[in-house]
């Protein structure tokens, strides 16, 4: 083998052992070696026979070489379902992506060291944390528990920033309410993100307009010119109830000595707990939780904090998904049930069982848990059609997980995504695996139920919760399914193929090279 590919080789081994959570000494342990050996094979110094290489690929439950693949880099990976699945046992949720990625944006308000615990370690969050390091934020993981600390420099260094990394992600568009303190003139790179047709960023530009921010699009990014010191003289009515914006605006007015006041906010679960990082920071803000936020802000912020988001809504209710379609009893710990009562009393309707537990706090001791015991049910279609609502309806995110519930339950449901353009149409994916998915214009389809799945070949769609719900799909399916490029779910789950081994699934992962 050539240097280049033992060393591809080796770097493969040592992520997927880390992932896995071994040392070098239990991994050569279970390959009856020593651990100089496995550290030369990490690092590329050891030739390695194939049945060593399948002895490997065994012990870490992992395909380490794909055939057919490109030379040149690692590349995508894939996972390979053996099915059906019955599930069982417990499982924990993680805290959100939506928070994380708002919190690594609003710690540029702060002078001072932010730390934020239990940070779901995702590919979303990891494209940011490329942005904040290239732009000369100091970030570093505490432990293996996903705390993270952030420390941003004095002046920010625009001109450096990693603009590959910031394409990949629109939560880059997050930028915009801290920089415009920071800065008179930048740019940002346009934000990218899951394929889910045109996202507008209008009413980001008009809520804050009124900070002083005016933004020409040029060639591949926003150019920002801002009026410094500029604050809104009558409350910021914004024009949609998006998450993001509200959360854009938020973090404006954090550092704006006046109080503003922003009219039809979301008070949606990413945008409660980015309130309440803000008020740790000595920002006041009345009215949490719903559609009228009063937002006094501070000249300067410079605070040594300590933050925990709350756990994901829509991990807690894919989770809830994969029990349906695996008709299996699990236990969900940790489910923000605020943010999941909508979708529950929709299950329930349609014969879904289950218990739940005792209410408890988050560490963010503001976000209510409980913890949902899922039991095999037989469901029926719903009377009426299931649409998402800004907060409080059905979530948004939650809508996809529908199809694949729908696809077992008895009967036909109507599904309208109104919300996207292009996100509907990724689950007639479903039927490759045997469901029935008519799709009836770019935002409803019709699904029929029950299913009998049967295991095939899918490439990832590209939207995080179509991709996610073909895997469930597939936990259900029999025979062995591959799901092809998975960035899309990693992007906004942490490590939700081993979690579902953990409760008895038979995910493999692997790796063109
Ligand atoms: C990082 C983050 O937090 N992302 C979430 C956030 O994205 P984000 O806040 O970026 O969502 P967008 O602003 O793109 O809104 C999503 C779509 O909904 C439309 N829209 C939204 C609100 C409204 O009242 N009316 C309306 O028509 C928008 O025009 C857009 O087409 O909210 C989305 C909608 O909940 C979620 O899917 C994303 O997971
Ligand atoms: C659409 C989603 O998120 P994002 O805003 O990160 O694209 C999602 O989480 O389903």
């Amino acid at each position: 083998m050539t240097e280049d590919y033992l060393r591809k080789i080796g770097l493969r081994i040592r992520e997927t052992r880390i992932q896995r959570s071994l040392t070098q000494a239990q991994l050569a342990e279970r390959l009856g070696t020593s651990q100089g050996a496995v550290t030369r094979i990490e690092r590329g110094l050891q030739n390695l026979s194939l049945d060593m290489l399948a002895r490997i690929g065994e012990a870490l439950d992992a395909e380490i070489v794909a055939l057919g693949s490109k030379p040149e880099a690692p590349g995508p990976t894939h996972l390979r379902v053996t099915g059906p699945t019955t599930l069982s046992g417990s499982i924990a949720v993680k805290s959100s992506k939506n928070a994380g990625v708002a919190l690594l944006c609003a710690s540029l308000l702060n002078r001072g060291t932010t730390v934020l615990r239990k940070v779901a370690r995702i590919e979303e969050v990891n494209r940011l944390l490329e942005v904040l390091t290239s732009i000369g934020v100091r970030t570093r993981w505490l432990n293996e528990d996903g705390d993270l600390e952030i420390q941003p420099p004095a002046v920010l260094d625009l001109s450096r920033i990693d603009v590959d990394a910031a394409r990949r992600t629109r939560s880059i568009i997050m930028f915009l309410g801290p920089l415009l303190h920071r800065s008179a003139d930048f740019q940002l790179p346009y934000a990218g993100g899951c394929d889910l047709g045109t996202r507008t960023v209008e009413p980001h530009l008009s809520a804050l307009k009124s900070f002083g921010l005016a933004v020409k699009a040029t060639e591949g990014s926003y150019h920002a010119r801002v009026d410094v010191g500029t604050s809104p003289e009558r409350p910021i009515v914004l024009t949609e109830r998006g998450d993001t914006v509200t959360e854009n605006a938020l973090m404006a007015a954090a550092l704006s000595p006046a109080t503003t006041v922003i009219r039809n906010a979301s008070p949606n679960y990413m945008v409660q707990d980015l309130c309440f990082y803000l008020e740790r920071l000595g920002v006041q803000i009345e009215g949490i939780g719903t559609t009228t936020l009063r937002v006094t802000g501070k000249e300067r912020i410079d605070v040594d904090v300590d933050y925990a988001p709350s756990e994901d809504p829509i991990e807690a209710m894919s989770l809830v998904a994969a029990a349906i379609v695996t008709d299996s009893q699990i236990t969900i710990r940790r489910a923000p049930i605020e943010f999941l009562e909508i979708e529950l009393a929709l299950l329930e309707e349609m014969g879904f069982r289950y218990d739940r537990g005792p209410e408890y706090l988050a560490e963010n001791d503001r976000t209510r848990l409980v913890d949902l015991t899922t039991y095999p049910s037989v469901l029926h279609a719903p009377s009426d059609k299931i649409h998402p609502m800004p907060f409080p309806g059905l979530n948004i995110d939650n809508l996809p997980f529908f199809a694949v519930i729908a696809a077992v339950a008895h009967g036909q449901t109507l599904l309208h995504d109104w919300v996207y353009e292009n996100r509907a149409i990724y689950l007639t994916e479903l039927n490759r695996l045997g469901a029935r998915v008519k799709l009836l214009d770019p935002h409803r389809v019709m699904i029929e139920g029950p299913t009998h799945w049967s295991g095939t070949e899918v490439v990832c769609p590209p939207a995080l919760r179509p991709a996610v719900v073909v895997l469930l799909a597939m936990l259900a399916s029999k025979g062995t399914s591959v799901l092809r490029s998975v960035y899309v779910i990693n992007r906004g789950y942490e490590d939700l193929a081993e979690r579902l081994n953990a409760l008895g699934a038979d995910i493999q992962t692997f790796r063109d090279i």
